[in-house]
């Protein structure tokens, strides 16, 4: 079933309003990984309640429970749990999002305010932290319900929505909540299908469909000695400096070509064989749009496939930072007492967190006892996740491809993900039915790095293919 003509025309002619609405979402600094910032991620989700209510929706703020980041015991944002339509002829599709973001500040190199939306004078792209992840495509979702709301016009499909807070910190408590309302008589009871729209086109041209991501498996490694920082002028070469040990350690967690070092990590996953690697070959995507997204010549291969591969169906180890190293400006000499240094593994099939966190604990604990070292060690594995593949010849998949043609004009790349978004694959094997991944932005919208953006036209067109793909499931 076609999406009707005048909501094309609505989505159009209420561009400018949508634009405001996202700038509000994004002045909210809904961070979720920085203990301060957890009171504005509870008013996201109150925001976004509110919204959702005065657009028709039913809702309802699931308490998640507590955790603790930090050191610190601190309240899970409550989930948004929203429900409309409940004719047993149409389908129910789920909508999954986040409200959270990652840290953003000036001073890491933003040219704008990244919590005050910033519309590009020349090229019209809007700047700020969560536009493209995921503020713009959960606030797709509510132009979308806006035009059926404001004109009364009922909705092709019963939807159900999920939204969490905690996305960008391993989705605490909701893989619970996924399987308490699954259960029969749940919210998510009845599910036909799910839709979430949280990732990015591969390049600047084509729209796409994903149907796998990646798993991740966060670590601390601590390294700790003396009580207190020390003079490097006084202690220096008269004691084992814990600095020192640790970049030792994370030397040996990846070399320069991107080969994971951790014995085994890499042995997991399957080599391609000649027909998976023609799947990458025919991807609209090139090393100069690698470079453009990056903004500089560094890619790992000449290579598209490779390339491709590396992010799609490959794991990857990257290094995160060292806290409690000194960084400041100046020359400060010190020798820090108590170092933590993080870094992830994003996982492909067979690899969970389960089975490879014993190989990365016990391989840094004989390459730490082999510095002879008289300091301490601890790893900590923290947050997880599982890598997801889906099926994409599903009628789900199917909706999203004629969506796409009839808003784009041209079919999508079927794209695997390198990122994760956890609760995926609990969707998928706790209601059992299929995942569909719709992204909005490009793939230079910059997400968790600095400027942030999502073009105007991804914003206005994502929302009539949020739209449209409503109206072609309907078929
Ligand atoms: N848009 C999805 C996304 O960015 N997911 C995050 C999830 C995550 C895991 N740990 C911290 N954040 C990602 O980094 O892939
Ligand atoms: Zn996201
Ligand atoms: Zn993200």
């Amino acid at each position: 079933m076609p999406a009707p003509s005048d909501f094309l025309q609505f989505v159009d002619q209420n561009a400018d309003a949508f634009i405001q609405r996202l700038a509000e979402a994004v002045a909210i600094p809904s961070i979720s990984c920085e203990v301060p910032r957890r009171p504005d991620v509870v008013k996201m989700a109150h925001w976004l309640d509110g919204q959702l209510k005065a657009l028709g929706v039913e809702t309802q703020l699931r308490d998640l429970g507590t955790h603790v980041m930090d050191g610190v015991e601190l309240g899970i944002p409550p989930a948004v749990l929203g429900r409309i339509g409940n004719d047993p002829k149409k389908k129910t599709v789920l909508l999954y999002g986040h409200f959270d973001v990652q840290p953003a500040s000036k001073s890491d190199g933003w040219n704008t305010d990244p919590f005050t939306l910033t519309i590009h004078p020349t090229n019209g792209q809007l700047i700020g932290r969560g536009s493209s992840d995921d503020k713009g495509p959960v606030l797709g979702w509510l132009n979308v319900l806006q035009y059926h709301h404001q004109n009364k016009k009922e909705l092709p499909v019963n939807l159900r929505m999920c939204f969490e807070g905690m996305e960008e910190t391993g989705s605490e408590g909701l893989d619970d909540l996924v399987v308490k309302e699954g259960a029969k008589g749940g919210w998510f009871d009845g599910v036909d299908c799910v839709c979430i729209s949280d990732n990015y086109w591969l390049n600047t041209r084509t729209p796409a469909l994903t149907y796998g991501l990646r798993g991740i498996a966060y670590y601390k490694v601590n390294v700790s000695g003396p009580t207190r920082d020390l003079h490097s002028g006084v202690f220096g070469r008269m004691v084992h400096e814990p600095m020192t040990d640790l970049i030792q350690i994370m030397s040996k967690l990846v070399d320069t070509t991107g080969q994971i070092l951790v014995p085994g990590v890499d042995d997991m996953v399957s080599v391609a064989s000649e027909e998976e690697k023609s799947l990458y070959e025919q991807l609209d995507y090139s090393i100069a749009d690698v470079e453009e997204s990056v903004g500089a010549p560094i890619t790992l291969s000449d290579d598209k496939t490779t390339v491709l591969m590396g992010r799609m169906r490959s794991p990857s180890l990257s290094l995160h930072g060292i806290e409690g190293a000194f960084y400041g400006s100046g020359g400060k000499t010190v020798i820090p007492a108590n170092v933590t240094g993080k870094f992830s593994i994003r996982l492909v099939p067979p690899q969970t967190p389960e089975n490879v966190n014993p190989l990365v604990v016990s391989y840094i604990e004989s390459e730490f006892a082999k510095l002879k070292t008289k300091n301490k060690l601890s790893v900590e594995a923290m947050h997880g996740g599982r890598p997801w593949i889906a099926d994409h010849k599903h009628w789900n998949f199917e909706a999203a491809k004629r969506a796409t043609e009839a808003v784009y004009g041209r079919s999508p790349d079927l794209t695997r993900e390198g990122g994760s978004i956890p609760v995926t694959l609990t969707f998928a094997e706790t209601l059992g039915v299929n995942v569909l991944l719709l992204p909005m932005g490009r793939g230079d919208d910059g997400a968790h790095s600095t400027n942030e953006k999502l073009d105007r036209s991804n914003f206005i067109e994502g929302t009539k293919l949020l739209g449209t793909y409503l109206y072609e499931l309907a078929q």
